[in-house]
């Protein structure tokens, strides 16, 4: 039998060779390497090329993985690395085989130099890696690189990493290495270092991503090294009843999503259908227009050819347009006012879920006479008892063509139908939000993000006209509002979850995530306003359900409450920990004075009270001794914690996502990379102790998310999973009335065995 090999010559197939690379993939692990080897050769044939040979192998190892034999998937890992380590190293022209002592050695320190000069002069890498590192500095960073951290990838992971982050040449070869990725990721955020500090600080930031420790945001992993360094993930705009603003948001929203930007979107502020414009009644069209025009252009900008767009849209639950609104993903109603393509989220008030449990009535208002009604200021502009005192007064003063009165139990059933049928809408508990918010000195939030993790202050931007000076020359004046922006960073919890790891590893993503923020690329100006102002940034984690397993503790039980609360106080206390360490070298936020952090109030308790609830959790941390650092030194990031969906970046890490529990003990999942095997952490050893989402009574998991919200300053893309064969409305009606009695800030989707199509934002993937 023939063989063709990549340089185009025929050679008689030698299976000896064959050997040589399955041995290299299987030592030392727990698999029969004879078994690859029968189960591919059958598949031979003559003529095969030694690129569909290796092409094999991969495919046979990754269809044996299985929860008895979860080996195989480094197996594929290991297969799929050799494969890539050959292109690459074709395409720079060395031989991963080193000639000298025929020992492998895919890197090649010598090569990083040449190929971060080869790619920056073809406009592929950005220009501000030569700018700022000398050729010795590279040189010695290549030295650092420690390649046997590719053994660490699964075969999802090294796939899904080769197939999306790795950077590819014109021609769509892939140019880096997965280390080289790393370390080109941590030179871009080194850049924000002190020169003379910078190389430590590089070699630092390698470390903890290439070991796995830590993820960021896709975005970062995508765009870090290249020339529009678009880090950030999510984006929040807030839109003004204003023909004009309705347009300059569609226009942020268009260049945030062309960068990879998740959006989310407030629309509570406009005028309701039938409302006057210019005093002419009945002449506003409503939200839904505006809603379908935002789904179109999320579907326009597609993200370069990667993905379509994705933006959530936010509504008051007391907006006169809410009823069609949450129709515009159902099958119900007028196709002209369907939104397929955005997610919608609801804004919802303690006020309503008072009148839902006292099955009252509930009046709708049209945000056009709701306007300066106390203080200058809107209806939407108040939370908590301020804002039922104006709207208890709205309701009766308003005429009856500003007002619809509905039964209140009748609209939360409606709005849990769809969420049965569609998964969404999301929901935001906006009073908890708001009391809860660390910088409500300086602000409010109107609604949350794509994912549902972050919670932080907005507004609407001012313009004003072309003004004429008195000098002749003519300006223009806008007034900056908040486009909130978050970047993101993961810890992986199966790594990283004692006292003294988190010591370790905080300061090291806090870090980085405020050098995104000094070095980012801004789509749009207000963003870099707000991020300059606030600093915020959202640490969140993958690995949850597996750190729960390895810790013997059963999803559905008080330990597993418990540990949520401590472990969480742990991740709060060297999050504030390290911002208020880099506020000591870097300076505080601009906007720290006043806010609940420089008063001592954390989570909206007292130091002492903090104090208490460490004794509780057997953590024992000093909270009264940090307190009173942050109230001396400050804090360098206005906003801090917010836990992300990981989808994509959990997968590159083999790490379970976010604190979702697993789907199932194992599956397949189908998309763009081919069939990826999708096995839980060590599922051997803990087959019996993951539990998987659509079994686990979501009670459980509502007051896990309490616990853990307890030490989050924003919120977490925190989901339920029921079971339509088995759920009725009395039942997820329960819940979502606990979640918000538990004190959530949100709830994302409602994820249904019975719903496939439910997309994951991946902007936010960390
Ligand atoms: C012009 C126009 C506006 N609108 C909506 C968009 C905004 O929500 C709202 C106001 O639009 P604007 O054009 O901003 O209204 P205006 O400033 O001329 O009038 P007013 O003093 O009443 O604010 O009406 C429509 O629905 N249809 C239209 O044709």
């Amino acid at each position: 039998m023939k063989v063709i090999k990549r340089s185009g010559r025929r050679e008689e197939l030698d299976i000896s060779k064959i050997r040589i690379v399955i041995d290299f993939a299987c030592a030392g692990l727990d698999v029969d390497p004879l078994e690859l080897e029968m189960d591919a050769q059958i598949q031979f044939r003559d003529n095969i090329t030694t690129r569909e040979i290796q092409q094999l192998l991969i495919r046979t190892a990754a269809e044996k993985v299985s929860p008895e034999t979860p080996d195989w998937t480094y197996v594929a890992a290991r297969l799929l690395l050799y494969d890539l380590y050959k292109d690459v190293g074709h395409l720079r022209g060395y031989k991963v085989k080193d000639k000298i002592n025929g020992k492998y050695r895919p890197y090649n320190p010598e090569s990083f130099y040449h190929l971060i000069k080869t790619y920056t002069d073809r406009g592929i890498y950005g220009g501000y890696l030569l700018e700022n590192y000398t050729k010795e500095e590279i040189d010695q960073l290549a030295q650092y690189i420690k390649p046997e951290r590719d053994l660490l990838f699964n075969y999802t992971g090294i796939k899904v990493l080769s197939d999306r982050y790795l950077v590819r040449d014109e021609e769509g070869r892939i140019i880096e290495l997965p280390q080289e990725m790393y370390m080109l990721i941590a030179m871009t955020l080194g850049i924000a270092e002190k020169k003379e500090e910078r190389l430590e600080w590089v070699k630092k930031f390698y470390d903890v991503l290439s070991q796995h420790y830590v993820s960021l945001a896709t975005p970062t992993m995508m765009n870090a090294r290249r020339t529009h360094t678009q880090l950030s993930s999510c984006f929040v705009l807030t839109v003004d009843d204003d023909l004009y603003d309705i347009f300059d948001n569609v226009q942020k929203a268009a260049q945030i999503s062309k960068f990879a930007g998740g959006l989310g979107i407030y629309l509570g502020k406009i005028r309701a259908t039938g409302a006057p414009i210019r005093k002419f009644r009945g002449a506003s069209s409503g939200v839904l227009p505006v809603v379908k025009i935002i789904n179109d252009v999320m579907v326009y900008v597609d993200q370069l050819g990667m993905r379509k767009g994705s933006a959530s849209i936010t509504l008051d639950i007391w907006h006169k347009d809410v009823l069609d609104f949450l129709e515009v993903k159902t099958n119900v109603g007028d196709e002209r006012k369907k939104a397929h393509d955005i997610h919608p989220a609801v804004a919802i008030p303690d006020l309503f879920m008072e009148r839902v449990r006292r099955r009252e009535k509930w009046t709708l208002m049209d945000p056009y006479y709701c306007k300066k009604v106390k203080d200058g200021k809107n209806l939407e502009d108040f939370y908590g008892k301020e804002f039922e005192e104006v709207y208890l007064r709205l309701e009766k003063e308003l005429p009856p063509y500003a007002k619809r009165e509905v039964d209140a139990w009748e609209l939360w059933k409606r709005l849990l139908t769809v969420i049965f049928e569609t998964g969404e809408p999301y929901i935001f508990f906006r009073d908890t939000a708001n009391y809860l918010n660390p910088n409500k000195h300086c602000g409010m939030v109107y609604s949350s993000n794509l994912c549902m993790e972050i919670i932080q202050n907005m507004s609407v931007t001012t313009h004003e006209e072309d003004i004429l000076e008195e000098d002749g020359r003519i300006t223009h004046r806008k007034r900056s509002g908040d486009v909130v922006v978050c970047n993101l960073g993961s810890i992986n919890l199966g790594l990283v979850y004692t006292a003294e790891d988190l010591a370790k590893v905080m300061p090291v993503l806090v870090r980085m995530l405020d050098n995104v923020i000094s070095i980012n690329f801004y789509a749009i100006k207000e963003a870099e306003y707000t991020n300059k102002r606030y600093r915020a940034i959202g640490i969140g984690v993958s690995n949850y359900h597996y750190c729960l397993v390895k810790n013997g503790i059963q999803w559905e039980s008080e330990e597993h409450i418990k540990f949520a609360d401590a472990l969480f106080e742990r991740i709060a206390y060297y999050a504030i920990k390290a911002s208020c360490d880099l506020a000591k070298e870097r300076g505080k936020y601009p906007l720290f004075d006043g806010s609940d952090w420089s008063k001592g109030i954390f989570f909206g308790r007292t130091p002492e009270e903090n104090q208490q609830e460490s004794v509780k959790n057997g953590n024992h941390l000093d909270w009264i001794g940090l307190a009173k650092e942050v109230k001396e030194h400050g804090l360098r990031n206005g906003y801090l914690l917010a836990v992300m969906p990981t989808g994509s970046t959990s997968l590159i890490i083999g790490a379970t996502a976010s604190v979702d529990p697993i789907f199932a003990k194992f599956y397949k999942e189908e998309n763009m990379s081919g069939i990826l095997p999708q096995v839980p952490p060590e599922i051997k050893k803990y087959f019996w102790h993951y539990k998987s989402a659509y079994h686990i009574d979501q009670e459980w998991s509502i007051r896990a998310a309490a616990a853990r919200q307890k030490w989050i300053d924003q919120s977490q893309s925190f989901n339920l999973y029921i079971d339509p064969e088995k759920i009725d409305g009395p039942t997820l009606s329960h819940l979502y009335q606990l979640a918000h009695q538990l004190g959530l800030k949100t709830v994302y989707y409602c994820r249904s065995k019975s719903i496939t199509d439910i997309e994951e934002c991946e902007s936010c993937s960390t």
